[in-house]
């Protein structure tokens, strides 16, 4: 079992790239695997989710030509052979890992196929709940069995079927049940329609649109028109706005720090946790350099500062989920109260993200209320080492390695082999970024340069 061992630094000082988008190497897996011609995708996310989608499109006849690997991990660069939206049946069920994204994608990718396919995952992804994409899959017509053990868990026995367009309107706001929906009607005659009761992440309609596809959008009601198939085209996908929000919080609570992460995606459905970040006192400068597939990418440049709390409005939440257990970290960092409601959807991730936030703050000394849909933390006294359990979430494992950057003492994160289902190269970063800091560390760390 592997484990970070971290210490504090005065500042953070260093550029660098951050690995793939995750959210994006999902889709482009299915995207371009579901295009008619070869599209050559580079920047690929390496991590075990993104991989085991990758796998899921393999089993299902889609050529994949490796051309780059991040060494250890797997392909970055790849040429991917569309099947012209004729799948495979897959001959074996279909392992989806620890991963929401690819499990509900790939069910409604596999419900308008005219075979059966199953899909399942770890112990973590058994307890999800399922319902959310079985309902409107469902109504359009798809079978689906929960098999699992937990009432409306995976693992998933689908058996595809042609099936009818419908109006949906999703009962949260998440981008994994829409995408679900828009990609189950790609396999209708007809309009099917997703309406969302706010603003998610945009990169199914995006990456859909840069491969020809058409989509219409009227207030939070997406529309697609079965039939079309994506044509084949070549990008790259650009870092992960989530990967770099770790190192974006530890710069931003060190004063006279100065980092700038390079090449990440600036999607405005993804940012709203620069925006957190710079109301709770950091300076961030965002430059849009270049779009690839329809999402603009660039730099930002985080200088630190005494942060100050600030509460989480409703409307950013969807936007920046996955980093709320980072953001509770620079929120305990910060002189005041911050308030994080409305954030119920936290308790179905990886782990329950509420309870595992505020056990782990306060294990390291921090002041934090538990709500139903949320937390508030009272910032500003200092944080003291712990030993702490990661509970196998990828997310949790890296905001409080980040938070041993600020904690006296030696704060010891367990069972991180978790962290490349999304961040492959997280754990030789952070060394790089302990040995590269003015460390006040008593004991050796592994000397890797900060990647250029
Ligand atoms: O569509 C996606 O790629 C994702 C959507 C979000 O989940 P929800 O759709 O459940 O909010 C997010 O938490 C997940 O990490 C990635
Ligand atoms: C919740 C996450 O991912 P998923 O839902 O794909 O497991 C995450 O990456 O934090």
């Amino acid at each position: 079992m592997s484990e970070f061992r971290v210490r504090s630094i005065r500042t953070l000082d260093a550029a660098f790239p951050v690995p793939g988008d995750k959210s994006m190497s999902h889709r482009a897996a299915m995207i371009a695997g579901l295009a008619d011609g070869v599209s050559t995708v580079r920047n690929f996310l390496p991590s075990e989710d993104c991989l085991n989608t990758l796998g899921a499109m393999r089993a299902c006849g889609v050529e994949v030509e490796v051309l780059e690997e991040m060494p250890g991990f797997g392909p970055t660069t790849m040429r991917i052979h569309g099947r012209k939206m004729e799948l495979a049946a897959p001959t074996r069920p279909i392992d989806c890992g620890n991963s929401g994204t690819g499990m509900r994608l790939l069910a409604g990718l596999f419900a308008g196929q005219s075979f059966e396919t199953e899909l399942f995952g770890d112990e973590s992804l058994s307890g999800r709940p399922m319902g959310r994409i079985t309902d409107p899959l469902g109504a359009m017509g798809a079978k689906i069995d929960c098999l699992g053990e937990k009432p409306g868990c995976a693992p998933l026995r689908i058996h595809g079927t042609k099936l009818t367009p419908i109006r949906y309107e999703l009962p949260m706001a998440s981008a994994q049940v829409k995408s679900a929906v828009l990609l189950a009607g790609m396999f209708c005659d007809g309009t099917t329609t997703a309406v969302q009761p706010a603003e998610t992440r945009d990169h199914t309609e995006r990456m859909l649109e840069s491969f020809g596809v058409k989509l219409s959008t009227e207030g939070n009601a997406i529309s697609i028109e079965g039939g079309q198939v994506p044509q084949a085209r070549d990008f790259q996908v650009p870092g992960d706005i989530s990967s770099a929000a770790f190192w974006v919080v530890a710069a931003a609570a060190l004063p006279g720090s100065r980092l700038v992460i390079k090449n990440v995606g600036l999607n405005p459905t993804r940012t709203a946790v620069l925006d957190v970040i710079e109301r709770m006192g950091a300076k961030i400068t965002r430059t849009v350099t270049s779009s690839e597939a329809g999402e603009p990418i660039g730099d930002v440049e985080i200088l630190g500062g005494k942060l100050k709390g600030t509460e989480l409005l409703k409307a950013e939440i969807p936007n920046l989920i996955d980093e709320i257990p980072v953001i509770a970290v620079a929120a305990a960092m910060a002189e005041g109260k911050t308030v994080i409601r409305n954030a119920k959807e936290l308790r179905v991730k990886e782990t329950d993200r509420i309870t595992t936030v505020v056990n782990n703050l306060r294990a390291m000394g921090g002041q934090v209320e538990e709500f139903e849909d949320g937390m508030e933390i009272t910032g500003g006294s200092p944080l003291h080492a712990a030993t702490m359990e990661s509970h196998g979430d990828h997310r949790i494992a890296m905001a409080f390695a980040i938070a041993g950057l600020f904690a006296s003492g030696e704060t010891v994160m367990r069972n991180t082999e978790c962290v490349n289902t999304s961040y492959p190269g997280f754990s030789k970063q952070l060394a790089a970024v302990l040995a590269e800091s003015k460390v006040e560390a008593d004991y050796d760390l592994p000397t890797v340069p900060v990647q250029p």
